[in-house]
């Protein structure tokens, strides 16, 4: 596997997993936060469920003062009952919106409300019968029908108080504790009201309101006594505890005395001390230590609340934040390996394979690693700058070597091809003759008399002779044709599909064309016309070299000069 592809996988991977844990880390606390919110609303909705029970509660009693007095009813208490309906009405309201959306709580509620009104319309009822045809029992329907508002609420103030400690476990106490808080002020409220009947005629009181208010006063003990143990435990909020003892000490002090008086006197002889609007003046009031252990109790759950929410979004902002940086930091580190690390790397091992190869090898980036890299680099590019230098030599010693080549064939004089140069070409043609086979024939001439050129002119002007015989010579010869300068003043001639008659035609017209050459003497007269003598032969068929030919040609040429020079022999294989 190659090295980016080993490590572009496994960055992927890396990369992967850790977004899926922090996706998975995030959800969870997200979660968290989402639940704390819940919780958060369901608490306040907890609240504002039973302030409304409460004001419920509290219509009981101008609804008994009205229902206590003449017809028409004293207008103070007409005004009061009013304004203590508006009050429930406001607070019944204002948890019906809150619970909007929320059926399964929102429709007890509303049922509450309803009931609220049929019990308004009993009430009204009886209180615009005289006094005397207010018995007993319809003084008691009437009511209940108000009891029954309260029932209604009971199992969504128990359910609002699951979700919240659902969401917030260690809110059990204080939740239950203001559960029971609120229950208590409903169940001091019923008591109150067990009195109004028998305080209104002066009288004892009935078994049956014996009966109930025994049964309230036991009820209320023991939700003082559960009260009392949950605040117990709740050590944090020193507000709660201290609203908890206040509460201990006005309503299961003070007011438990007065009832205990008012409850000897109903069971004596029904000769009241006070009447209802003084038993309310007394014993109401009491019942605001309850309602204020019931708020303190919300308020700190609803401050603990908020603080684990806004810690519960802070760790998510947290976490969020940190995973982000994690992954930002994951890239930046696999962009730093690739770029520092793995890349020069590869561009490394690109060269010394070239290297390794023969082959030119690419340029390298030096310098864009880490230290220990870009040392690597330096080696590299070393080795690479060595590699190349050697092969500019090499191929500069090749070029020597051709030059040198050129130069050992070719005849520096005259340019044309020495006797080395000659063997050569000679060599070529007679392989070429092996594939397609041509006549060839071969001249060999000789300048007559050139000594006496050099004696009498000079060695420079018997160098002119020959390059201008070269000239002339290779002028008139074909291409493809090989002129070259055997030796000396002499020179061959092999030429191409030529016969020996081609042959000899070819030696006179070059015989004629030096003898037309015109040379100038040192002494910047004229030369006497330079001549030369020719020997021609063609090579036979199964002739491997032109050794055979040129001693034809050497020896036609002997026969040449002996016939007097300047002239053109031939000889036949
Ligand atoms: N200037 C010059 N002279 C050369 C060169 N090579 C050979 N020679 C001269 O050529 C002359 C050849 O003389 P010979 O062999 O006696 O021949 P010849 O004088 O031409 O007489 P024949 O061949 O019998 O006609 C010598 O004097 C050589 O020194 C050269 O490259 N330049």
């Amino acid at each position: 596997m190659r090295l980016r592809s080993l490590f572009v996988g496994l960055q992927t991977l890396i990369g992967v997993l850790i977004a899926a844990l922090l996706i998975q880390v995030l959800l969870v606390q997200w979660q968290q936060v989402t639940r704390s919110d819940e919780g958060l609303q369901s608490l306040r909705q907890f609240k504002l469920l039973l302030v409304s029970a409460e004001m419920a509660s509290r219509e009981r009693g101008p609804a008994n003062g009205v229902l206590g007095d003449q017809v028409p009813a004293d207008p103070g208490k007409q005004e009061r009952l009013k304004q203590a309906r508006a009050r429930a009405d406001a607070a019944l309201a204002q948890v019906q919106q809150a619970l909007t959306g929320q059926p399964k709580v929102s429709t007890p509620v509303r049922q509450a409300a309803a009931q609220l009104e049929r019990a308004r319309k009993a009430v009204d009822a009886l209180a615009a019968l005289p006094p005397a045809k207010r018995d007993a029992v319809a003084l008691h329907a009437a009511v209940g029908e108000m009891f029954k508002v309260i029932d209604h609420l009971e199992p969504v103030a128990l359910q609002l108080a699951d979700l919240t400690v659902q969401a917030y476990p260690e809110l059990a106490d204080d939740i239950t504790a203001a559960r029971h808080a609120a229950d208590l002020r409903e169940l001091a409220g019923r008591l109150g009201s067990q009195f109004t009947p028998a305080i209104t005629a002066r009288r004892v009181f009935t078994p049956a309101e014996r009966l109930d208010i025994e049964r309230l006063r036991g009820r209320i003990d023991e939700l003082g006594k559960l009260i009392e143990l949950r605040t117990r435990f709740i050590e944090t909020h020193a507000t709660s505890i201290a609203a908890a003892q206040t509460m201990q000490a006005d309503y299961f002090g003070d007011a438990a005395r007065f009832i205990d008086e008012q409850v000897a006197t109903g069971s004596r002889d029904g000769a009241f001390t006070v009447d209802t609007a003084q038993f309310a003046a007394r014993y109401v009031p009491r019942m605001d230590a309850i309602v204020s252990l019931r708020n303190t109790l919300l308020a700190d759950a609803e401050q603990s609340a908020v603080e684990k929410y806004e810690g519960a979004r802070r760790q998510f902002a947290l976490l969020a934040a940190g995973g982000l940086l994690t992954l930002l930091l994951l890239a930046g580190t696999v962009w730093l390996i690739n770029s520092r690390v793995v890349s020069p790397l590869l561009s490394v091992t690109n060269v010394i394979s070239a290297l390794t190869r023969g082959e030119w090898p690419p340029v390298l980036n030096v310098g864009s690693g880490f230290h220990e890299v870009a040392e690597l680099q330096r080696s590299t590019d070393v080795l690479r700058q060595m590699s190349l230098d050697r092969q500019q030599l090499e191929q500069e010693r090749q070029q020597l070597i051709e030059q040198l080549r050129d130069q050992s064939n070719t005849d520096f004089l005259t340019g044309l091809p020495n006797r080395r140069g000659f063997y050569a070409l000679a060599e070529h043609h007679l392989i070429s003759r092996l594939r397609d086979p041509v006549p060839l024939a071969l001249a060999m001439f000789d300048l007559d008399h050139f000594k006496q050129i050099n004696d009498q002119h000079g060695h420079d002007t018997g160098d002119a002779v020959l390059q201008g015989v070269a000239e002339v010579c290779s002028k008139l010869c074909r291409r493809g044709d090989v002129v070259a300068r055997y030796g000396g003043e002499e020179f061959l001639v092999l030429m191409r599909q030529c016969s020996l008659e081609d042959a000899r035609e070819q030696a006179q017209r070059l015989r004629q064309g030096i003898s037309g050459l015109a040379f100038t003497g040192t002494d910047g007269k004229p030369l006497r016309p330079v001549t030369a003598s020719f020997g021609v032969t063609v090579l036979a068929d199964d002739d491997t070299d032109v050794q055979a030919a040129l001693a034809r040609a050497d020896a036609a040429l002997y026969g040449a000069k002996r016939a007097g020079r300047d002239c053109v022999m031939t000889m036949v294989p």
